[in-house]
């Protein structure tokens, strides 16, 4: 965001005065917000870190409550905090960002927070944070803007920088959604990615704590060769899905790798925790898997993708990626596939999945291939007895 670098309302007060106490749960919330934007850090490792270590439960709730919303609406709140800037386009600092961000949440979209919590935490959280300076700033902006009344108004052709601005997700994202799925399926994505998601309702067994999705991958996966003696799981941290399969199929041998070392390790340490000695694991790119690991009857291919259609989960993706982050995930993909397929013992399968939204991570990934059989994915569907009207 941008703001008033020379604002008088910046100067540092004559009489500094002394410091009030903030809440736990909004210093903590504030915290994070500012390791996300200034670090390659993710929100959810964030909020099960030592930033949060301290908390009751209800301020470890109110935290993340906190975090994962003001994140999701970050691009809506900028579009409403921004026009009220005498100087729209002077740099602001990130704590003073931040500050305006979770003050602008809690007052737009938290009904318990009365109004004048809301600006008086943000207050204090930029003068905790070292800028007293800009407490000013903080305080009249957030105060315009709760008496803001703003009539919406669409007009009857909405440009994509207008239709990005009111869904809160950047332009280039919402052009290709619009262009891919149309526009009332990216409205529906947009507004979807705006809150918490819902809790899974697929596999009522608590057996496997993941989101559906991520469930139904490996739920698909072991339904794909049921007979598999060898199976690979080529992307395989943090070992959600492994932890399934290795339990859907248990007469099979498992080799479990991923790139990252630092992840490989997590991995092996949950996969000897919950089911020892099972999973053999090992730090490998999938593209380069050594030949002396042999052949597998069934391969699953989790692949690393920009994770469009997480946004809900992982809200500071759509802030920090690019639109050639996706040509460049489909070329890693399209490596790891083409490198699996040789890894193929005949009459194998191989389950490829991303997370992204983007048909160049998916069908195009796939389609690219020459000399595969598509196996069509609706009658693995039904073998696996999903409940009622939920198995298309
Ligand atoms: C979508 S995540 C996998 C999630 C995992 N399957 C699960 O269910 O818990 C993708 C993983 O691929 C790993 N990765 C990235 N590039 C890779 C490569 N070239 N070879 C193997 N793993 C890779 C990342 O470190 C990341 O852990």
């Amino acid at each position: 965001m941008s703001a008033l670098a020379n604002d008088p309302r910046h100067r540092r007060p004559a009489f500094p005065q002394p410091l009030k106490p903030v809440s736990p749960a909004r210093w903590a919330a504030f915290r994070v917000l500012e390791a996300v934007e200034n670090s390659d850090s993710h929100s959810d490792d964030l909020l099960h870190g030592p930033l949060l270590a301290k908390l009751t439960p209800q301020d470890t709730a109110l935290a993340n409550a906190l975090v994962m919303g003001t994140l999701r609406q970050q691009l809506a709140l900028e579009d409403r905090l921004i026009p009220l800037l005498a100087r729209p386009d002077a740099p602001m600092l990130s704590p003073v960002a931040n500050a305006l961000r979770l003050g602008a949440f809690q007052l737009l979209h938290m009904d318990r927070v009365p109004a004048h919590a809301a600006i008086s935490e943000s207050v204090e959280l930029v003068r905790h944070a070292g800028h007293p300076g800009a407490a000013g700033l903080v305080n009249a902006l957030l105060r315009k803007l709760s008496t803001e009344i703003v009539t919406p108004r669409r007009p009857l052709v909405e440009s994509i920088d207008a239709m990005a601005a009111r869904l809160g997700h950047p332009a280039w994202l919402v052009k290709r959604w619009v262009d891919t799925y149309g526009k009332a399926a990216t409205e529906t994505i947009c507004a979807y990615d705006l809150v918490e998601p819902p809790a899974g309702e697929l596999f009522p067994d608590a057996a496997f704590p993941m989101d559906d999705g991520s469930r139904l991958v490996a739920e698909l996966t072991a339904a794909a060769k049921p007979e598999a003696k060898s199976v690979w799981d080529a992307c395989a941290a943090p070992g959600g899905k492994t932890l399934v399969l290795a339990n859907r199929l248990p007469e099979a041998k498992f080799l479990a790798t991923d790139a990252s070392p630092k992840r490989r390790e997590r991995l092996a340490d949950r996969l000897d925790r919950e089911l020892p000695g099972r999973v053999r694991t090992r730090t490998a790119d999938a593209a380069k898997l050594p030949t002396t690991e042999g052949r597998f009857d069934l391969i699953l291919i989790d692949a690393p993708c920009s994770g469009t259609g997480t946004l809900a989960r992982n809200p500071e993706i759509k802030l920090r990626l690019a639109a050639e982050d996706i040509a460049r995930q489909s070329a890693r993909q399209r490596e790891i596939l083409l490198a699996a397929l040789h890894r193929l013992e005949p009459g194998g399968r191989i389950v490829y999945s991303t997370c992204s939204l983007e048909p160049e991570e998916n069908e195009r990934v796939v389609g690219s291939l020459r000399d595969v059989k598509i196996v069509p994915v609706a009658p693995l569907l039904m073998q696996l007895k999903l409940p009622a009207g939920r198995t298309s």
